[in-house]
């Protein structure tokens, strides 16, 4: 993925750090054996010599590579291996405000354009009005934390862990824990970390009457390493003096974080992002664990991106794996995208691409280097025990091409401790916590306001126009979010098809809801994002205008959550489901389980056989509804399926999306007994998703 390109705006940069930017009264800080200045010096400077692209520098992921020169190799950053500590500031009742050139501003932070879109928000280019100095401000919607937070909880049950826990025996959120607790142990991994290979946060500020808070991070001028694609391959390639520097920095990286038990789990292109100079940063602590033990890092938790996992990972009924082989096989994958620009396994679809990580053998017969493609069969062993570790890597032979290329010691390396995540540190993250009913209150305020403010911003930001195509995706995306009718209409759906849902009794309703809500508005989300061309499947007709995919991997999802009657919950566990697994996004969605309900005589052939457990209707798009689709265009795949669309596509009204489903009557709905799929005529899952974007790959219960 390309960085957009940035503001032009003169940026003021300053030699003399002001004192007031190192420390703020009003702040609550937590100090870490600073030495702010030199990190603050050492950003200024970053800043200055990589800024010539903000005056127009082709700053995308081609012209990267320039920046693996020989005077910013791995052997010259050694140096500076001593990353400096500083204190990560907290700032509580942060408002944002308009400043005298139309900028939006955060404190003292001027938000200048956005570079890019998380899952939770967008990620803000922003200049320190005092110093000068750029930072990648992380915006994340609190609202939508909490739905993917309760998604996890029910996934996981109360050892569910997400952004705001930090390992097994974290503290499971109460009702009336903070939406600040969402993000609390990312937080207090984050402040831990001191090491030139991981990025560095500097602040976390939270708008305590709104829907936003905020984590400053340092600003990787060079964006992500390389943008990864299922199907196309990444060119130029990396050349093997690249490859070996930017391994080399993961590794060193990589060890700092295994050393001090912390498993990152979703280590991939994309979160390796690069500085001025080319020093390579792992980011996104979204998924990442901290273990309480010396040593341990066993985790049961599927996490990261599937085509990055590792095979123990790729199965429904995986029991604890090593975090640790997970990272070194996920680094694998990696060094592969690098080295031919594509990823080693790839499948039409996820549930196959699980298969063919777990089973297929690597090849790389095309590869010269024999210490490259023993390296390559190292890292991605099947087997975790056998896989190759990181002090193996440090004497690699491509790793250290014949020794001539050694990385700095383990010890230089790790030398800056981290200490263990406290409960008090993660409590204390933040120190003034609103009560609930403010943030239900800032909730409901952001969904009624965000469409004033997205439009506010979109008049009055100066935004660049090479920056407004990140702008206007970013602002399609919470679009989909305050557009009120199919926000309330799933809501509807969800909360009358929950009732016929046999779900445990035990789980609590409203939270249930929630779970159903955050899958679904993910959904929604990726309906209302403009069409990806389709791979012709058996449900969509290449000939098609609309696409018309029916979302194969989710349907077996369901159909096989629905062939079994969930384990009785127990007490603790919470309710029994699936996680499907959106593979673009990495993320997960918790789809529960529905018992199985007595057998009733089956219905005429026909007929139905499954009613969904779920139905969520969702509103076409736009361009859809005055788009009428010819039933000859859709070309389903089975009869059932034939009457189906053709009463649905002949509205031409409204798509439907199917969660889940239990089985009913005969209960013969597996694939192989009904490789038609059979559907209820109604609703059925269509949409602008690929097939092959989701997997359901672990099961709970
Ligand atoms: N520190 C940074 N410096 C420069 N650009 C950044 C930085 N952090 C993020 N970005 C840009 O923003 C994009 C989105 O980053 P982000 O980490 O929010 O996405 P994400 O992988 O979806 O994470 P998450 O799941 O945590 O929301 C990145 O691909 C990158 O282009």
């Amino acid at each position: 993925m390309d960085q957009p390109q940035l503001d032009q705006t003169p940026i003021i940069i300053e030699d003399d750090i002001p004192s007031e930017s190192i420390g703020d009264s009003g702040n609550n800080l937590t100090m870490m054996d600073a030495n702010p200045s030199s990190v603050f010096t050492d950003t200024l400077s970053s800043f200055s010599s990589g800024h010539s692209s903000l005056f127009g520098g082709n700053n995308n992921a081609n012209n990267n590579l320039s920046t693996f020169s020989s005077s910013t190799s791995a052997s010259s950053r050694r140096g500076s291996m001593q990353a400096a500590k500083v204190e990560v500031r907290e700032t509580l009742d942060a408002c944002l405000t308009e400043n005298k050139d139309g900028y939006t501003q955060l404190k003292q932070y001027i938000l200048k354009g956005v570079i890019g879109q998380g899952a939770f928000g967008k990620v803000h280019f922003a200049v320190d009005e005092n110093t000068g100095v750029g930072y990648a401000v992380k915006e994340f919607s609190k609202s939508k934390l909490r739905k993917k937070d309760k998604a996890n909880l029910f996934k996981l049950g109360p050892r569910g862990r997400g952004r705001g826990r930090r390992g097994p025996d974290a503290p499971s959120p109460t009702p009336e824990s903070s939406p600040l607790d969402l993000i609390r142990g990312e937080i207090a991994i984050l402040k831990k970390l001191h090491h030139p290979n991981i990025v560095k946060l500097y602040e976390v500020l939270d708008l305590a009457q709104d829907d936003s808070m905020y984590m400053v991070f340092e600003w990787c001028e060079k964006g992500v390493l390389m943008p990864v694609s299922l199907r196309e391959k990444y060119e130029p390639v990396f050349s093997d003096a690249e490859c070996r520097d930017v391994f080399q920095q993961m590794i060193l990286g990589i060890e700092y974080l295994h050393e001090h038990d912390i498993i990152h789990r979703d280590i991939k292109p994309d979160n390796l992002l690069r500085s001025h100079d080319g020093t390579v940063k792992i980011v996104d602590f979204g998924v990442s664990e901290m273990f309480d033990k010396k040593g341990d890092d066993l985790t049961k938790k599927s996490a990261g991106s599937p085509a990055f996992m590792a095979p123990e990972l790729c199965r429904h009924d995986h029991g604890e794996v090593s975090g640790r082989a997970t990272d070194i096989w996920s680094m694998g994958v990696t060094l592969h995208c690098l080295r031919y620009g594509l990823l080693p396994y790839v499948s039409e679809s996820i549930l196959e691409m699980q298969r063919v990580i777990r089973e297929e053998e690597l090849n790389l017969s095309d590869e010269k280097d024999e210490r490259f493609a023993t390296l390559m069969h190292q890292l991605l062993e099947k087997d975790p025990l056998k896989r190759i570790t990181i002090d193996q890597l440090r004497v690699d032979p491509w790793v250290t091409n014949d020794g001539q290329v050694p990385l700095i010691s383990k010890e230089e390396n790790i030398i800056n401790a981290v200490t263990e995540v406290t409960e008090e540190e993660l409590r204390g993250a933040f120190q003034k916590i609103g009560g609930l009913a403010t943030v239900f209150k800032a909730i409901t305020k952001f969904k009624r306001g965000i469409k004033t403010s997205s439009n506010r911003s979109a008049t009055s930001s100066p935004v660049l126009d090479s920056q407004k195509s990140a702008v206007s995706e970013s602002e399609r995306m919470q679009d989909a979010d305050e557009d009120v009718t199919p926000t309330s209409t799933l809501v509807q759906s969800i909360t009358a098809t929950a009732e016929i849902t046999s779900t445990p009794v035990a789980e609590p309703p409203m939270l249930v809801n929630e779970a159903l809500e955050t899958a679904v508005e993910h959904v929604a989300l990726d309906d209302e994002k403009p069409a990806a061309p389709e791979e012709p499947t058996a449900a969509s007709d290449p000939e098609s205008s609309t696409p018309v995919v029916a979302e194969e991997n989710v349907i077996h999802a369901a159909v096989e959550a629905a062939q079994e009657t969930p384990k009785e919950e127990k007490e603790d566990e919470g309710p029994a489901g699936y996680q499907v697994c959106d593979m673009e996004s990495g993320l997960c969605y918790w789809v529960p389980a529905a018992k199985k309900v007595k057998s009733t005589p089956s219905p005429p052939p026909a007929e139905p056989v499954v009613t969904p457990a779920v139905v969520v209707e969702s509103v076409a798009p736009a361009e859809e509804e005055t788009k009428p689709v010819s039933t000859a265009s859709t070309a389903p795949s089975s009869s059932n399926e034939t009457a189906a669309d053709t009463h649905e596509n002949s509205t031409g009204l409204s798509h439907h999306s199917t969660l889940s489903s239990p089985s009913q009557g005969n209960g013969s709905t597996s694939r192989s007994s009904s490789p038609t799929r059979s559907l209820t005529p109604g609703p059925r899952l269509v949409g602008k998703l690929s097939r092959e974007r989701f997997a359901m790959f672990e099961k709970t219960s």
